[in-house]
């Protein structure tokens, strides 16, 4: 059951529930062409609250691993389970952010922020409150009625976060959410998104090329081997939340960077 409101149900840190498990999923495209096996059998949870971020080479399933688990695509082996339940089709519990914003260009801010819930048909007036507080939680109040061309790109990825989190999903997909921006605003989301996720205590999965920005957001980092994809490496960030940018400095930050990019090095870097 979708519900408004802001926050979740608080859980002792120790017995955080999975609420993604992946459990020997694979992945082969079919086509004209012949077979491409895509990702090979993942096994993997992730707990509730939990910030897993997604590292890999270019074309090593990142992308689809993101739309299995929101059912935009049946696994070819395994199943994934979400809040419990089998993911057998499009199931909507999952918010999704691209990395263009992709918004509809004659639709005010909170026009697009609303989407999801006319989608789905949900009752308009407690997610129009919700809506309203979650752009004002990005710093967009006063901005509602403004077309997506009237903002930044910086602010267009946080009316597309808005939109993932109005009708308050199980988890969030973020697939390059910041690599369109320049550096320095991508640096400034990544502090706004750490805030967001401890606000909204979302469960977030997020796929980047940026080591650092892994390193920087994740509970977890999960590392990616070539095509077929499968998992290379798990690496739990030791550092404490919230962090600021002067993490980065962190001995601990460097090393473990640099741990993960030794994965990257003999095949020639991310992408
Ligand atoms: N619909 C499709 N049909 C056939 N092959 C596909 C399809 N979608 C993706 N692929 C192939 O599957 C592999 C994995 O693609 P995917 O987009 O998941 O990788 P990725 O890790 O997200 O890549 P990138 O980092 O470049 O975005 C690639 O080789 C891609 O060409």
């Amino acid at each position: 059951m979708t519900r408004p409101g802001l926050r979740v149900v608080e859980t002792a840190e120790a017995s955080r529930p999975a609420v993604i498990a992946v459990e020997g999923v694979s992945k082969t495209y079919r086509g004209r062409d012949g077979e491409v096996p895509s990702l090979a059998p993942l096994d993997f949870t992730i707990d509730e609250g939990e910030f897993l971020v997604l590292v890999g080479p270019s074309g090593c399933g990142k992308s689809t691993l993101l739309k299995l688990i929101a059912g935009l695509l049946p696994p070819s082996t395994g199943r994934i389970r979400l809040a419990g339940r089998e993911v057998a089709k499009p199931h909507g519990d999952a918010g999704i952010v691209f990395q263009n914003a992709l918004l509809l260009p004659w639709r005010s801010v909170l026009a697009n922020v609303m989407m999801p819930v006319e989608v789905k048909r949900l009752p308009r007036a407690p997610y129009l409150e919700r809506a309203g507080q979650l752009l004002r939680m990005v710093g967009l109040e006063g901005f509602e009625a403004k077309l997506p061309w009237q903002l930044s790109g910086g602010m267009q990825q946080r009316v597309s976060l808005c939109r993932a989190l109005v009708t308050d999903p199980s988890i969030v997909l973020m697939d390059e959410p910041f690599g369109a921006l320049d550096a320095m605003t991508r640096e400034r989301m990544n502090v706004e998104l750490q805030r967001i996720q401890r606000e909204t205590r979302k469960t977030i999965l997020l796929i980047t090329h940026s080591i650092p920005e892994a390193v920087f957001l994740a509970d977890r980092v999960l590392v990616m081997t070539e095509r077929p994809g499968s998992i290379a490496a798990v690496y739990d960030v030791p550092l404490p939340k919230p962090r600021s940018l002067e993490v980065m400095g962190d001995p601990r930050f460097v090393a473990l960077t640099q741990q993960i990019r030794g994965h990257f090095r003999a095949q020639g870097g991310l992408d």
